[in-house]
C-alpha cells in the first residue's frame, strides 16, 4: 500500500468529518481531543468501496489466508459486505444481541467449523470489540488469527489482541493520520502534540502488559546512560553513537548477496546505530565482505550485530563464534544467544568475545506469534543477563524488561503499521516500542528493505524512532514537574 493512497484516504476522511478535533466525551467518560466517526462513510459509496478494497489488500499483502469474513457490528458490516461481494468470500453476520425467538443465533450465515474467519473493523482502541466478535465466532468452531482495521488509535488494542493470538493489520495509525494532516496544513502542530499525548497517556493495555515489563522506564537519556559506571563498554559506545547520530535505528540487512549487503551499509550507514546481519544467508560469503563491512562501520560509526542466536553448550558455541567459515568473532561487535542451554552458553561465548571487547544480547522474548517464552522464562533470562553483565550488555525483547540503566533493549518486529507477515512475524510501531514500551532500539528489516526507496524509508524509521525517544523523555519530565 503506497504512501500516496494512504495520504489521500486520510484527507478524504477529514473532508467528510469522519475525523474531528476538539473536546469529546467518550463512552468511557474520558475527554478526548480527537473523535473518529466512521459511520458517516456509509453516505459516500466511492469511499466505502475504496476502504473495503484497502482492507482486503492489507490482509492480502500480509499473506493472511482466510475462508470467510465477519464484520464487527455495526460500522464494519457494510465494509465486510463489500469485501465479500466483490471478492466472493462467504460472509458471517454477527448479531449484537441474540433474538429471543426463532433460532436465537448470534451468528447468521453458514458456519463451517474449522474454517478461518477474517475479522473486519473500522476503529480499534482497546481491541475489546474485535476480541468479543472473535470469541463469539470461536464458540462456533471458527478459527480467528487475524483482523483488519481501518484506523488503529494506537492505544494498546494491537498488543492486547496479539496476546490473545490475533494479529491486527491496520491501514491508518493515529500517528500517520496526524503526520499527514500537519503536513497538509489541516491541523497545527499543537493539536497534533495534544492528540499524541492523549494517545500515550490513555494506553488501555500499557498498565496490563506482562508483569515482567518495567512500567516506568527511568528518565535517563542515552548519553547519560553511556556514562554510568557499571555500563558495559560496548553499551557505552553504542549509547554514545545513538546520542551523537540521533538514531536508535538498527537495520536488519537480511539479503543474500554480498554486494547488496555492502550497498545497504554504504547507503544507510549514516542513519543507523547498528547494522544487523544474518551472515549464513549470504550465497557468496567471503572474508573480504566482512573486512569491507568493518571499514564501513568505522567510516559511518555504527556497530555490527550478527544475529546468530547461539543456542548450544559452551564448548560448541565457542567454536561456532570463533571458527568455521564465518569467524564471527573477528568482525561482529555484537552477537546474541538463547538462554535455553543455561549459563554455559554465555561462558563459552564470553571466553572468546570478552577479550576482544565484544558484547552479547540475551534473547528474552521473540516477536513471533506463539513464542514459547513465558513470563517466568523471560524473568529468568533477565536474571541470567544481569548475572553475566561483564559480557551481556542488553536484551532482545518487546519492551524494557530490566531495571539496569546501562542495559540496552533491542526490539525486532517493527514496521510503521501493526500487522504481521503471514509467517508468524508480528509488527509493532516505532512509537509503541520506544515510547510506550520503553525499549531503546528498533530493529527494522523489510519495513526498509522492501521499500523502492530504501534511503527514504530508513530516514522515516530513524525519525520515527528518535521522535518516540524524545517524546518518552519529554513525557517523563512532564510527569515529574
Ligand atoms: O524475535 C525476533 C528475533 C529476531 N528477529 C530478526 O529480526 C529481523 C526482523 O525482520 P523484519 O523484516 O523486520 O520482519 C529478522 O532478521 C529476524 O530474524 C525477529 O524478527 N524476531
Amino acid at each position: 500500500m503506497d504512501d500516496a493512497s494512504i495520504e489521500s484516504l486520510i484527507l478524504k476522511l477529514q473532508n467528510i468529518d469522519a475525523v474531528k478535533f476538539g473536546t469529546f466525551k467518550l463512552k468511557s467518560g474520558i475527554i478526548s481531543p480527537v473523535y473518529f466517526d466512521l459511520r458517516v462513510m456509509v453516505s459516500y459509496p466511492a469511499l466505502m468501496n475504496q476502504v473495503a478494497h484497502l482492507l482486503h489488500k492489507r490482509a492480502e499483502d500480509a499473506g493472511v489466508k482466510f475462508d470467510c469474513v465477519c464484520g464487527v457490528p455495526y460500522t464494519a458490516l457494510p465494509l465486510a459486505t463489500i469485501i465479500c461481494s466483490t471478492k466472493e468470500y462467504p460472509m458471517l453476520l454477527r448479531r449484537k444481541e441474540a433474538k429471543d425467538y426463532g433460532t436465537k443465533r448470534l451468528i447468521e450465515g453458514r458456519i463451517k467449523p474449522g474454517q478461518k474467519c477474517l475479522i473486519v473493523e473500522d476503529v480499534v482502541t482497546s481491541g475489546s470489540s474485535v476480541l468479543e466478535t472473535a470469541q463469539v465466532l470461536e464458540k462456533e468452531g471458527l478459527k480467528i488469527t487475524d483482523a483488519v482495521v481501518l484506523m488503529d488509535r494506537e492505544q494498546g488494542g494491537s498488543s492486547m489482541l496479539a496476546d490473545k493470538g490475533i494479529t491486527l493489520h491496520s491501514i491508518i495509525s493515529v500517528s500517520k493520520l496526524l503526520e499527514v494532516l500537519v503536513k497538509a496544513g489541516r491541523i497545527d502542530l499543537a493539536i497534533s502534540q495534544d492528540v499524541q499525548r492523549f494517545v500515550e497517556e490513555n494506553n488501555t493495555y500499557k498498565d496490563n502488559v506482562s508483569s515482567v515489563a518495567i512500567k516506568s522506564p527511568k528518565m535517563l537519556s542515552y548519553g547519560a546512560r553511556a556514562g554510568l559506571p557499571d555500563t558495559h563498554s560496548l553499551a557505552s559506545q553504542l549509547l554514545k553513537i545513538m546520542e551523537e547520530k540521533k538514531t536508535n535505528l538498527c537495520v536488519s540487512a537480511d539479503v543474500t548477496s554480498s554486494v547488496e549487503l555492502l550497498e545497504i551499509a554504504v547507503m544507510l550507514g549514516p542513519l543507523i546505530c547498528v547494522l544487523k546481519t544474518h551472515v549464513d544467508i549470504l550465497e557468496d560469503f567471503t572474508s573480504d565482505v566482512v573486512s569491507k563491512l568493518k571499514e564501513l562501520a568505522i567510516k559511518h560509526n555504527f556497530l555490527i550485530f550478527e544475529d546468530r542466536k547461539f543456542a548450544d553448550i559452551g564448548n560448541t558455541v565457542k567454536h561456532q563464534y570463533k571458527g568455521g567459515l564465518y569467524q564471527i568473532s573477528s568482525w561482529a561487535h555484537i552477537i546474541n544467544a538463547q538462554a535455553l542451554p543455561g549459563p554455559g552458553v554465555l561462558q563459552g561465548l564470553c571466553a572468546v568475545g570478552r577479550p576482544l571487547g565484544h558484547g552479547c544480547l540475551l534473547i528474552a522474548q521473540m516477536s513471533s506469534q506463539g513464542s514459547l517464552a513465558t513470563e517466568d522464562y523471560t524473568q529468568a533470562v533477565v536474571k541470567m543477563a544481569e548475572d553475566y553483565s561483564d559480557f551481556v550488555f542488553g536484551l532482545i525483547s518487546g519492551s524494557k524488561i530490566s531495571e539496569k540503566p546501562g542495559f540496552v533493549h533491542m526490539t525486532p518486529g517493527v514496521q510503521m503499521q501493526t500487522g504481521g507477515d503471514g509467517l508468524g512475524q508480528q509488527y509493532s510501531t516505532p512509537e509503541d516500542v520506544i515510547c510506550c514500551k520503553g525499549s531503546d532500539i528498533i530493529i527494522v528489516g523489510r519495513g526498509i528493505l522492501a521499500s523502492p526507496d530504501r534511503l527514504k524509508a530508513a530516514e522515516e524509521y530513524r525519525k520515527a524512532g528518535w521522535e518516540a525517544y524524545l517524546k518518552r523523555l519529554a513525557g517523563q519530565r512532564t510527569k515529574l514537574s
